[in-house]
């Protein structure tokens, strides 16, 4: 189980985050990496931390002011991004601009969607992984595992459907080691959770809970 942590743009401190999901993942052998925002993806990765970025733009270097490279996230240490998060939704061609962009820089990719259907149109793309994440139970207190353990089972299906080699994840709501059991129950090799780390007055011990199961 890979256990993905976005810290979005919480007023959290990243690098506490990242330690506490080094020493965690250190600890349990269980693969964990921290997404910050892009202006502290070196910090992060300096604890020693696997890194992802948040996002990364379709665009190549040149005239494109407000554009995160791929290559300058590999630079500051990323070595993997999300894609077309709830949160930074994308059109078709830029997924896949994106997803160029990220291979050319040696990213691993996750593109996240909001259900079977788009996951298997995202899983049509090639990435490393996709991730599903019912929109209405993002930040909430029920997990995706819980509230809705069918659009896991039909996810799965439905990359697998598309191509095999393609990794599905979940996401929303995750914060406690049963829901992490729950989902790898449902078919899901990792986990996009934020809240349940980037908002937990200890991030080091809701880590050692998420991963208490596996
Ligand atoms: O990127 C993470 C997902 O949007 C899930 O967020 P959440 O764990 O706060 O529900």
């Amino acid at each position: 189980m890979f256990i993905l942590v976005n810290l979005k743009a919480y007023p959290c401190d990243p690098i506490e985050v990242a330690t506490a999901a080094r020493d965690v993942a250190e600890e349990s052998d269980v693969r964990i990496a921290v997404a910050p925002q892009a202006a502290h993806l070196s910090a992060v990765a300096e604890t020693g931390v696997e890194t992802w970025a948040q996002h990364v733009s379709p665009n190549e270097h040149g005239s494109h002011t407000g554009s995160t490279l791929a290559e300058a996230a590999a630079d500051a240490g990323a070595t993997g991004t999300l894609l077309n998060h709830s949160e930074k939704r994308m059109k078709l061609a830029d997924i896949d601009a994106s997803l160029d962009a990220a291979e050319r820089a040696d990213l691993e990719t996750i593109v996240c969607a909001n259900n079977p259907t788009q996951i298997g149109a995202a899983a049509a793309l090639a990435p490393d992984a996709v991730a599903v994440e019912p929109p209405e139970l993002i930040g909430g207190d029920v997990s995706v595992s819980t509230a809705d353990p069918g659009i896991v089972e039909d996810a799965v299906d439905a990359a697998a459907a598309v191509d095999e080699n393609v990794d599905v994840f979940c996401g929303a709501g995750v914060s406690t080691g049963d829901d992490v059991v729950a989902a790898g129950d449902l078919g899901a090799t990792g986990i996009l959770l934020a809240s349940g780390v980037a908002k937990a007055d200890d991030p080091k011990a809701a880590l050692e809970d998420l991963v208490s199961g596996l």
